[in-house]
């Protein structure tokens, strides 16, 4: 015999209906069944309604000729629920009261009505059904509307009516009632049809019970809420009931008792997919031990502290006496080793009520001063982690403190393995995810924000979408870019953008400020945050710190912000410190290849860094390895190098030789020198005439630079060719080193005259490498090895 539990949402709509016919079809075929029911869709709360109009002494008569006239109401004689229901309303609205006992007899006519309905339509498809009114077998306390059942009379009611009843006919049991002794009618609380199924498979000892939800089983977190929440295929009674005493709200402890006696299995199953295997709940030992989170919202928390209290016997035992007198349930608990303050979790609903009882309760030690506060912090959720031994939580810990998350309150159950989190409710989402993820070794989202799309922003956007699905696939990073902002306009898609991200930003996007951007990514919940400067904007780099204070790591190639004050550059990497985030630019230096990352490493392990210097601008390499020897103007290779995206969005950034001082002073900076900006020697090959002037008019005018670099070029020795070249130098275990960019004159056949194309060249003299520098040397310049390097950076920061 299996009994098979239909809820209420089961039974909610003519499709569900259907539903429900067809997998009663198909199990009576595989053997005995016997039904369960909820009352059909919202009844319950509906009649409650109604109850409430009758006492408010409103219009409950309009609310309940609606109920009544309910197209299923049609489908079976349920005249005398609703002539009960008629004069229970009738007779609260004329005391304008009513109790307990009353509220039970209202709610029961919703099982009630629709075992009669299901009974009704099965005898409609040629199946023999009969209604089944539990009150008759299931006797219980009088404890009105929670009772519990008094078992062994029940087990021995229920088995003599089933000994008695047709064995080729349908029983369709009400689920959720009972009753007393006396006969009067009882329910059974939150979950009671659960419930009432759980007991009549225990008092029939059925081989299974089944029941019906709208999800197909038990997942590792609420679908709703956790994309990529798991289901879970069996669980051990144990584990079910752990999973229900932390407000998995599909499964209540009550129901696991009955089952477990006589080891009856559960399955979850899904009406409207009856195809599944559901989650199946048995004595079965599972090998790893489950884990699933659940989150309890609408909670406050209670702090009471005084400081008086420190080795006062009998303090918690007056809290939780005064809350207990007034029915107030508490959740997490928290008490320090000084005992001078103690936090509870309890429902929103009741947090003014508990503070007023243990204001009375304390009223005479706030006058000693013994007490001194009694506060509530609302809007809180309580996230529990069943299954989650501490010492392997450490990872999901940090992962929330990296995305700003700091529960509020924390703790452990000394048996068992379960941790709650108490955080904000706002972040309740954002931290389910966050820890979901990391315990279940689901590919990590990296939620991206792309500023600048131009050369280096739009390749690696392009680059990022190109390589998401391979990077999930083999390092389980999934990449989403929820955000690219140029200077005037932003487009945003929590949902990740996709590769018309050029047609979406000319269509979709929209003005913006950064705290928008923050603010969407708030609303949308969205975890480890990197937001991208490719831009050159001097401006920009004043978003850095919102940012990284609302929780994004930085990645820039952008240069700027490391080479403005050096107070800046201090308090940027101050409130990165304290913000636990991390901020990389690889690509500021050497564009693509490992310069800053190896001048990192060597410094940090205590090698000595005595001079770095080589052509540190991959567009001035390319200029003059070019200008130097072939015999083009040098306007037509500066437009080159132009073209193929060497140069900085203005090229004078580049020629001024700005660009390679702030090169300089970035390493400089790395080495831990406080060198400013102005005090660089920086060579400018600009003509003072066009120095000045907007960049569209310089770059009208490029043709007004030949004369000045013939000039130098004419003036070259033979076997000689120009590089422009920077160095580091000086003391450079001082405050402050020696920083030089200049034009020089080197032999072609040297290293430095050697160059092609882009080339950078970094020569990096140590203490231990004495004459024989480390050389690192490669393209330096150019859309695609940038955008490749912040790539690098993207995964670097993903990896931690
Ligand atoms: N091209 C190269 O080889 C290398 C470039 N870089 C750096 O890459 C950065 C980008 O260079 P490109 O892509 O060539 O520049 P670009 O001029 O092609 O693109 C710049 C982008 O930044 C946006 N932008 C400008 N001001 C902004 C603001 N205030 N807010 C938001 N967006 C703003 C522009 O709308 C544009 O989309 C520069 O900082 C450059 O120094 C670094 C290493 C190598
Ligand atoms: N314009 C720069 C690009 C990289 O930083 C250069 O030429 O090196």
């Amino acid at each position: 015999m299996k009994v098979l539990k239909f809820g209420g949402k089961s039974l909610a709509s003519g499709q569900a209906f259907d539903n429900v016919i067809n997998i009663i079809k198909t199990k009576v075929n595989e053997g005995p069944i016997v039904i369960v029911v909820s009352a059909i869709g919202d009844t319950t709360d509906t009649l409650e309604n109604i109850l409430d109009l009758a006492k408010t002494k409103q219009d409950y008569t309009t609310a309940f000729e609606t109920f009544k006239n309910r197209a299923y109401h049609n489908e079976a004689d349920i005249n005398t629920e609703l002539e009960v229901l008629s004069k229970l309303y009738e007779g609260v609205s004329l005391i304008e009261d009513y109790g307990v006992k009353i509220k039970d007899q209202v709610l029961a006519q919703g099982e009630l009505i629709s075992s009669k309905i299901l009974a009704a339509q099965l005898n409609a498809k040629g199946l023999k059904a009969t209604p089944v009114d539990s009150r008759q077998f299931f006797i219980t306390d009088a404890n009105f509307g929670s009772a519990q059942a008094i078992e062994e009379v029940s087990k021995q009611k229920t088995q003599a009516y089933f000994a008695a009843l047709d064995k080729e006919t349908i029983a369709v049991v009400t689920g959720f009632i009972g009753s007393t002794d006396k006969g009067e009618t009882t329910t059974l609380g939150r979950n009671g049809s659960n419930y009432s199924a759980a007991l009549l498979a225990n008092f029939i000892e059925a081989d299974e019970l089944q029941n019906y939800t709208h999800v197909d089983g038990i997942y590792t977190a609420n679908p709703d809420w956790v994309k990529n929440a798991q289901k879970i295929e069996e669980l051990h009674f144990d584990e079910a009931n752990e999973l229900a005493n932390f407000g998995a709200s599909i499964l209540h402890a009550k129901t696991i008792l009955p089952l477990v006696e006589n080891n009856i299995p559960l399955r979850i199953l899904n009406t409207l997919n009856p195809e599944n295997k559901g989650t199946l709940i048995s004595n079965k030992p599972t090998d790893k031990g489950i884990k699933s989170l659940s989150v309890q919202s609408n909670v406050a928390l209670v702090q009471f502290e005084g400081r008086g209290l420190l080795g006062i016997v009998g303090v918690d035992a007056r809290v939780f006496t005064a809350l207990a007198n007034e029915g107030i349930s508490v959740g997490v608990i928290s008490q320090g080793s000084s005992e001078r303050g103690l936090g509870f979790i309890v429902e929103e609903k009741d947090a003014d009520k508990a503070a007023e009882a243990l204001n009375r309760e304390f009223s005479n030690d706030f006058y000693t001063r013994d007490v001194n506060s009694i506060s509530i912090i609302r809007d809180l959720a309580v996230i529990s982690i069943i299954g989650q031994n501490l010492s392997t939580f450490d990872k999901p810990y940090a992962a929330l403190v990296k995305n700003k998350i700091v529960p509020i309150l924390f703790n452990n159950t000394v048996t068992g393995k379960n941790v709650s989190l108490v955080v904000r409710k706002e972040e309740a989402k954002k931290a389910l995810n966050v820890v979901h993820g990391q315990i279940f070794g689901i590919a990590k989202k990296i939620n991206i924000a792309v500023f600048g799309n131009g050369l280096v922003g739009g390749t690696l956007i392009d680059q990022i979408l190109q390589s998401a699905q391979s990077i999930e696939d083999k390092k389980n990073i999934a990449l989403s870019i929820f955000a690219i902002g140029n200077s005037k306009k932003v487009l945003l898609n929590d949902g990740g953008i996709n590769c018309n991200w050029r047609e979406e930003i000319k269509d979709q996007s929209v003005a913006y400020n950064i705290q928008e951007v923050i603010d969407y990514a708030n609303a949308n919940h969205l975890e480890n945050l990197i937001a991208i400067d490719n831009t050159a904007s001097g401006e920009f780099i004043k978003n850095y710190i919102p940012l990284v204070e609302n929780g994004f790591d930085l990645i820039s190639s952008n240069k700027i912000a490391n080479t403005i004050s050096y107070s800046f550059y201090n308090e940027l990497r101050q409130t990165l410190k304290a913000n636990h985030k991390e901020y990389l630019y690889e690509t500021n230096v050497g564009a693509g290849l490992p310069l800053i990352d190896t001048i990192k490493l060597l410094h940090l392990s205590g090698e000595n860094i005595t001079k770095i210097k080589g052509v540190f601008s991959g567009s001035l390499s390319y200029i003059f390895n070019n200008y130097s020897i072939q015999e083009k103007p040098f306007s037509e290779v500066l437009k080159e190098a132009i073209t193929k995206g060497f140069t900085e969005p203005d090229p004078r950034e580049d020629l001024s030789g700005n660009d390679v001082g702030r090169k300089l002073l970035i390493l400089a900076r790395e080495l831990d020198l406080q060198n400013e900006f102005e005090e660089i020697s920086i060579q400018n090959l600009i003509p003072t005439d066009l120095q000045a002037v907007d960049t569209p008019t310089f770059l009208n005018s490029l043709e007004k630079l030949n004369p000045y670099f013939d000039k130098i070029k004419q003036g070259l020795a033979p076997d000689t060719v120009l590089r422009y070249v920077g160095e580091l130098s000086g003391d450079l275990q001082k405050d402050k080193g020696v920083l030089e960019t200049k034009l020089i004159e080197v032999p072609t056949s040297s290293a430095l005259g050697q160059l092609k194309g882009s080339d950078s060249i970094f020569e990096i003299y140590t203490e231990s490498y004495g004459d024989n520098p480390i050389i690192i040397q490669g393209a330096g310049a150019g859309a695609s090895v940038t955008a490749r390097g912040v790539f690098g950076d993207i995964l670097r920061l993903a990896d931690k």
